[in-house]
């Protein structure tokens, strides 16, 4: 439904999309995780019909996004991370003015409207004016927004960015909802643990390149399989570092201020004894502990370097 072939995107000297390749299948959720400017919002735009590439292609439904934008806009409904004024409308007011731009009838508009509504927890605040709606709702109302036309392809650019987590939570529930709906979707968000749950496939991009991606249970068996601990020591910091450079499952160990980080590759049992033969080799330990964070950030440590 949506195939993304070597796209390269220029902005003067700034290379935002440095050979992007992506397919994405009818019904497929699509998850695509990065940090700040690594490219996500500018392959949205460019399948949005936006943005033009640099050079590669981007089609949605077997349209070029660049010769055939009219066709693509029919297919998709787009959400963009930003949204603008508001005008003194109603929340149903709203959304009647963009089924129209959609070339939706009254008729269509009338039978719509509170669908839509109604999907995104909105009904009570149909004669409310979108700017009295609070971030999260206006949120949600833009999401109605972009499938007023009933789209088949959903393109959301970060829907839950800057909202608390009780609205982030009502957000990602709409959007279960309309996973059932069979639709496809590519959501982007910079939190891995916030796609993985709704998405079937990620792909992780960074510096305008796809360092990974796969079935979410993949990515997280990688994530796993390579966990970061944190270790301190009172001192003997040179020795130990050496020490645990050489241990076989560990892959990488630097010194970060007070503590040292390894990335090791071993089990919950691998660990415990790692740790056991430091204590009798009589390392002064005082602190060893696995580094939870939040698994996008494990994933891009272990990525680190490979998009650059
Ligand atoms: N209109 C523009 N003019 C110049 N540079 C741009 C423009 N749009 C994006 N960029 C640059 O392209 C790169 C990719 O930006 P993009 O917005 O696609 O990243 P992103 O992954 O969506 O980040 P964010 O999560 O912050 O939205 C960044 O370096 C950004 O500064």
């Amino acid at each position: 439904m949506i195939e993304v072939k070597d796209l390269y995107k220029k902005f003067g000297r700034t290379v935002a999309l440095q050979g992007i390749t992506l397919e994405i299948k009818k019904g497929q959720i699509y998850g695509f995780v990065g940090p700040n400017g690594a490219g996500k919002t500018t392959v949205m735009s460019i399948l949005a019909t936006l943005l033009t590439p640099t050079s590669g292609t981007a089609k949605v439904g077997g349209y070029d996004c660049v010769k055939h934008p009219r066709e693509v806009r029919r297919l998709i409904g787009y959400m963009p991370d930003f949204f603008g004024v508001y005008d003194n409308l109603t929340a149903y007011e709203y959304l009647d003015f963009y089924g129209a731009s959609y070339g939706l009838s009254p008729k269509e508009r009338q039978r719509a409207i509170p669908q839509m509504l109604e999907l995104v927890q909105l009904t009570h605040k149909t004669d409310e004016y979108v700017d009295m709606l609070s971030r999260g709702m206006k949120q949600r109302l833009g999401l109605a927004r972009c499938l007023i036309h009933d789209p088949e392809v959903i393109i959301l650019d970060e829907p839950a960015s800057g909202l608390d987590p009780r609205s982030r939570i009502e957000m990602r529930e709409i959007l279960k909802v309309l996973r059932e709906t069979g639709k496809t979707i590519l959501i982007s968000s910079h939190i891995l643990p916030e796609l993985a749950e709704m998405c079937d496939t990620i792909g992780i991009i960074e510096s305008g390149k796809l360092v990974a991606t796969g079935k979410v249970e993949e990515i997280y068996r990688k994530m796993r399989a390579q966990r970061l601990l944190k270790i301190r020591v009172l001192d003997k910091w040179e020795p130990l570092l050496a020490r645990l450079r050489s241990a076989p499952e560990v892959s990488n160990a630097v010194r970060e201020d007070d503590h040292i980080i390894i990335s090791f590759n071993g089990s919950d049992s691998e660990q415990a004894a790692l740790l056991q033969t430091l204590l009798i080799e009589k390392y002064p330990i005082t602190a060893f502990s696995e580094i939870e964070g939040n698994l996008e950030d494990i994933f891009l440590e272990i990525t680190k370097g490979v998009g650059s």
